[in-house]
């Protein structure tokens, strides 16, 4: 009988639950959506848990952490950012982070590309057509939208992500690929990717995706200052986290014809109301927070946390320990 217990905050694939299976007694939110943050309290209280596996949607702030109580020695979050954990005050009680590196970024990196050409090629609007039966005869200048080949290709946050979009858009035809990020990174040149500052990367970029995580510094980089710096022309890509992009200035520049177009898999906030002003834009292309929705990438995830775990809990150092800051 395991001695260690674990909450999770959701139902979650099984390689994660068979994991942790392994180690723990497990305690589950029994449903698809959100466990409320009041309730994620109550359980929190309601027993000395070891372990809480958490979601991106889970805010784990001091109240969540009081309830938990020294018992805890991690939250382990199955998603790659963590902005949802406070974590100097887990650091204060000595519980641990960590989250998912590594296995996700092909799925996110794919989904990245497919928005980027999407929006681009101006496919969304295609496809509403034909459902629309406003699919007329062919027009010489219907639905007309920007070529890759020749064009200047950015990159905000040269992760594994970022790395992983520039990698597979290398073969699109791009005269140049710059990146920036908070220092230069030596696998840059692997892709023969070349150092920017911000101020160059939004000024030289006809297209650029944002791929970092949400931090106090990358928050809103993208304000109505940046889209007056940028090309009429220029594309701009996210599926970092939204609040890397101030949403009132993007709908500005989308309107103005600052920039020409924008791709989002992340907004703030999420989901994003139907009656916000970017949905009905026709050079806004909008997905649902679904990067990392493949088999492949939620079945590792819900591993690598569930290792995280177990680690914890053996005091060993978690694969996705993340330092405190
Ligand atoms: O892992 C993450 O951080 C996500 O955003 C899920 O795709």
């Amino acid at each position: 009988m395991p001695d260690k217990v674990v909450y999770v905050t959701r139902r979650i694939p099984k390689p994660g639950l068979d994991k942790l299976a392994e180690r723990f007694e497990i305690d589950f939110w029994d449903d698809d959506e959100v466990i409320p943050h009041n309730v994620l309290i109550d359980k929190m209280k309601s027993r000395r848990y070891d372990a809480l596996l958490c979601m991106l949607t889970d805010r784990i702030d001091k109240d969540v952490l009081d309830a938990a109580g020294p018992q805890l020695r991690i939250v382990a979050t199955m998603s790659v950012g963590y902005e949802n954990i406070d974590t100097a005050e887990c650091a204060k009680r000595n519980v641990m982070v960590a989250n998912t590196p590594g296995v996700s970024t092909d799925s996110v990196a794919e989904l990245t590309v497919t928005l980027l050409l999407m929006t681009a090629r101006r496919t969304a609007e295609g496809v509403e057509a034909v459902k629309a039966g406003t699919w007329g005869e062919w027009k010489p200048m219907w639905l007309c939208g920007t070529e890759l080949t020749g064009r200047i290709l950015g990159v905000y946050g040269l992760g594994r992500i970022g790395f992983g979009v520039a990698n597979r858009l290398r073969n699109f035809g791009f005269t140049k690929i710059y990146y920036c990020d908070i220092q230069e990174v030596s696998y840059a040149k692997e892709i023969d990717a070349q150092f920017i500052d911000f101020d160059g990367l939004v000024r030289t970029c006809d297209f650029i995706c944002v791929c970092c995580n949400l931090t106090p510094q990358t928050r809103h980089m993208f304000n109505r200052d940046t889209f007056k710096k940028m090309k009429n022309t220029a594309i701009l890509i996210n599926s970092g986290r939204g609040g890397v992009i101030d949403h009132d200035a993007l709908v500005e520049a989308l309107r103005s014809g600052e920039i020409q177009a924008a791709g989002l898999d992340v907004t703030e906030p999420e989901p994003l109301p139907k009656n916000h002003p970017l949905v009905s834009m026709y050079n806004c292309v909008i997905l649902p927070h679904m990067g990392s929705n493949t088999w492949d990438s939620r079945n590792a995830m819900a591993a690598i946390a569930a290792r995280n775990c177990i680690a914890a809990v053996n005091n060993q150092t978690p694969e996705g320990l993340v330092k405190a800051s």
